[in-house]
């Protein structure tokens, strides 16, 4: 797997995460999702430079210009919920791609801190020989993205695929780059501290999908 860590350079990207991040902003739900859009924007510019592209001509006014296309079919498919407003950002860029749902949550069967990933509602296109992009916002433990990974990949051979997450724990870019190909690309927007015993990412910025969408039973 490589991993493109977004945060390295200065950017405006980072005014987005902190907005994210900030307990005093982030009772705003709307401008919540709105920074998981405009983070989706970003990261389907950067994603876009390592796309392949075709020649093409455009017709102008005055002349004609000769420019390259993406010649790529992009798939966009989100990791439901948080997977959502991210989901839309990139879609805003990546105007003409098709689109997948998949959901994946932690179900905690004794009550306790132990939990397991369940993943099964999945709404996709044939994603055989295309360009997928996940999108979920956190990458925590890395199970989650794992287990859509393989439910995706038992039914399709995508040409390449490219995880777009905002903050990422350091053990989950480790477990996935042991369990995931190494074609896989995953990219960050921000590299955190650690998980804590609750595996939420510290500082991190809480329950993206509750802060989102609202508290879930
Ligand atoms: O790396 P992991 O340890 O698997 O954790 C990350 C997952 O947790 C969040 O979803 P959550 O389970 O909270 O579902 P939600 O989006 O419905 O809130 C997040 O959006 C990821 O899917
Ligand atoms: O820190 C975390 C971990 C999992 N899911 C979240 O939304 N946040
Ligand atoms: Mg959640």
């Amino acid at each position: 797997m490589t991993v493109h860590y977004l945060s390295e350079n200065n950017s405006i990207l980072n005014h987005f995460v902190a907005q994210l991040r900030d307990v005093g902003v982030q009772g705003d739900r709307m401008r919540f999702r709105q920074n998981l859009h405009r983070i989706g924007e970003v990261m389907a510019y950067e994603i876009s430079k390592n796309l392949h592209y075709a020649p093409a001509a455009v017709t102008t006014p005055l002349g004609v210009k000769e420019t390259a296309f993406i010649a790529d079919e992009v798939v966009v498919c989100s990791i439901l919920r948080a997977g959502l407003a991210l989901h839309e950002g990139l879609l805003s860029f990546f105007d003409g791609a098709e689109n997948g749902f998949v959901s994946a949550y932690r179900h905690h069967p004794n009550n306790d801190d132990y939990f397991e990933i369940v993943a099964e509602y999945m709404a996709v296109p044939n994603l055989t020989g295309k360009t997928l992009i996940l999108a979920d916002p956190m990458l925590a433990t890395g199970f989650s993205a794992e287990a859509v990974y393989k439910k995706l990949a038992e039914k399709f051979t995508p040409a390449q695929v490219h995880l777009a997450v905002v903050i990422a724990a350091p053990e989950g870019v480790a477990y996935l780059q042991e369990h995931l190909p190494d074609s896989v690309h995953l990219w960050v927007a921000s590299l955190d501290s650690h998980l804590n015993e609750k595996k939420y990412i510290v500082p991190g910025l809480g329950d993206a999908g509750d802060l989102a969408y609202g508290v879930k039973l």
